[in-house]
């Protein structure tokens, strides 16, 4: 697996990084685990808090240097890539803040005496992350354990090694100890040796159904707690009695945003029947409007596709839904360019025996379904693998709320796209994954909630 900067725009090798041995990774093994038994990350959380305000204030003093590096690499719109910097720094900050409030000791009435719960670190950790927010999915594993005392290990994507190597040196900025957070440009199995090694003690996996499934078995046969964001296959619903014209613009930047490679963009948009020619009359003029182009112009609308590869697999999921009777009603194909550019793309009359109707399509490729009620809505929206997260507009806020109940995922937004932010937990069921990042759920996924319990006897 090599590590390489190639800018998806030109689809030019900047650089190649140099692989980590096994002797790299058995000596931040031996330095995560020797500061887990440190009183760094068994002591004090003040000592540990100051590094995260600091880091904050990193990002945003270097957010445009940073935002560059993440558009070069991996393709995101310069403007989306600063957002995500500025992302980063309040999930620092909003931990650093309230880390102390989510770890404090918390009381139980029992007849067996005076009994409370402590939150102590667990050990080291294994995180595995995407190329899709490179800096976002690190530092939703970073800034809960740094305030909890677990040490991390990460492996990022091999596509965003620029980035892995950036946030790395950030963390050491900011003041975090050796060991507190190692990134290493490893392989699979170096991962695999990894999570077997005693003194680790969870794992964190952002990613494909595929490599969750791997990684959390791997854990699973040592015991091991896991978390998982896997894909998703969310829908974006729009009623007979939406604000159409809202639910149009949201709809373009929740499929189109980084290009379509969000595991919650919108992807499936069931329109209620009465409004489903205008909405898609309305999404295809927008579709038309897109600018596609460099990432770090700030006219682009659309930037390219993370990798080759990347293009290639939506080129054949695109083909293989027309082969099965999917309507190409805009865009449909990759566009002759020296990046890896698809085009903003609309298929409807997807019927179930479809291999599209189960899959991901992660790039700007809309699946529109058109239906009859909210009892359709929910039978078409929860007859997916996934569980991710989805989005409802509707100007009767009850009859969304209803609909929000009913729809089998981890997260609904309604009259907005599934966002994310610090203080609101993030994850899915089913093949989604589970376990929950960011808010008071992220920072007890790898903590021990200790009962002490004083008998009155
Ligand atoms: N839930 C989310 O936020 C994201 C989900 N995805 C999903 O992943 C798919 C492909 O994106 P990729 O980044 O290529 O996902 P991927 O699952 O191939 O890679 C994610 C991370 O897992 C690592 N990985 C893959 N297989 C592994 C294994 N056997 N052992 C250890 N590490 C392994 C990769 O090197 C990378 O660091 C997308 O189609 C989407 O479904 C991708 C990005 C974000
Ligand atoms: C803005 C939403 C972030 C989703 C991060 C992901 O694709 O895993």
């Amino acid at each position: 697996m090599a590590y390489q900067t190639i800018n998806p725009f030109t689809n030019q090798l900047v650089k190649e990084y140099p692989a980590h041995s096994n002797a790299d990774v058995q000596a931040a093994l031996e330095k995560a685990d020797a500061l887990y038994h440190s009183d760094w990350a068994k002591g004090d959380i003040d000592q540990r808090l100051p590094i995260l305000h600091k880091l904050a204030d990193l990002l945003d003093k270097q957010n445009e240097e940073l935002a560059k590096i993440a558009s070069r690499e991996m393709g995101k719109l310069i403007e989306q890539s600063r957002a995500e910097v500025t992302l980063c720094a309040q999930i620092a900050r909003y931990y650093a803040d309230h880390a102390k409030d989510f770890l404090a000791p918390v009381k139980y009435d029992s007849s067996l005496g005076e009994a409370w719960v402590e939150h102590h670190p667990i050990g080291v950790l294994m995180a595995v992350e995407p190329w899709n927010f490179p800096y976002y999915q690190l530092m939703r594993v970073l800034a809960p354990n740094l305030a909890a005392g677990n040490p991390i290990i990460v492996k990022h994507a091999s596509i965003v090694p620029h980035c892995a190597e950036t946030f790395e040196h950030l963390v050491r900025e900011a003041g975090a100890p050796e060991g507190a957070y190692t990134n290493l440009f490893i392989s699979s199995g170096q991962v695999s040796a990894i999570i077997d090694d005693d003194r680790v003690q969870g794992v964190a996996l952002t990613g494909s159904e595929k490599a969750g499934a791997v990684v959390a078995a791997q854990a699973a046969k040592k015991l091991k707690k896991a978390t998982l964001e896997l894909g998703g296959n969310d829908v974006f619903v729009v009623l007979d009695d939406s604000d159409l014209q809202k639910a149009v613009q949201v709809g373009v930047q929740a499929r189109l945003q980084n290009a379509g490679q969000v595991c919650t963009a919108a992807k499936r948009f069931i329109i209620h029947e009465k409004v489903a020619d205008a909405f898609l009359s309305q999404f295809s003029d927008a579709f038309r409007q897109v600018k596609l182009g460099d990432p770090l112009d700030e006219s682009t609308t659309l930037g390219p596709l993370s990798s080759k590869e990347a293009l290639e697999t939506l080129t054949r999921q695109v083909e293989e839904a027309v082969k099965n009777g999917a309507k190409v009603h805009f865009g449909g194909k990759p566009v002759d360019h020296k990046g890896n550019f698809f085009e903003p793309t609309i298929l409807t009359h997807i019927t179930r025996d479809n291999p599209a109707y189960f899959e991901e399509f992660f790039g700007p490729v809309a699946q529109v379904y058109v239906v009859k009620d909210d009892d359709e809505i929910v039978k078409l929206a929860n007859d997916s693998h996934y569980g991710l997260g989805g989005a409802i507009f509707s100007q009767n806020i009850e009859r969304a709320k209803r609909l929000a109940s009913r729809i089998e995922t981890g997260m609904v937004y309604i009259n907005s796209l599934t966002d994310t932010a610090a203080e609101l937990p993030f994850g899915g069921v089913k093949r989604s994954g589970f376990g929950r990042e960011l808010s008071d759920l992220g920072i007890k996924e790898f903590v021990n909630q200790k009962l002490v319990v004083v008998s009155h006897q």
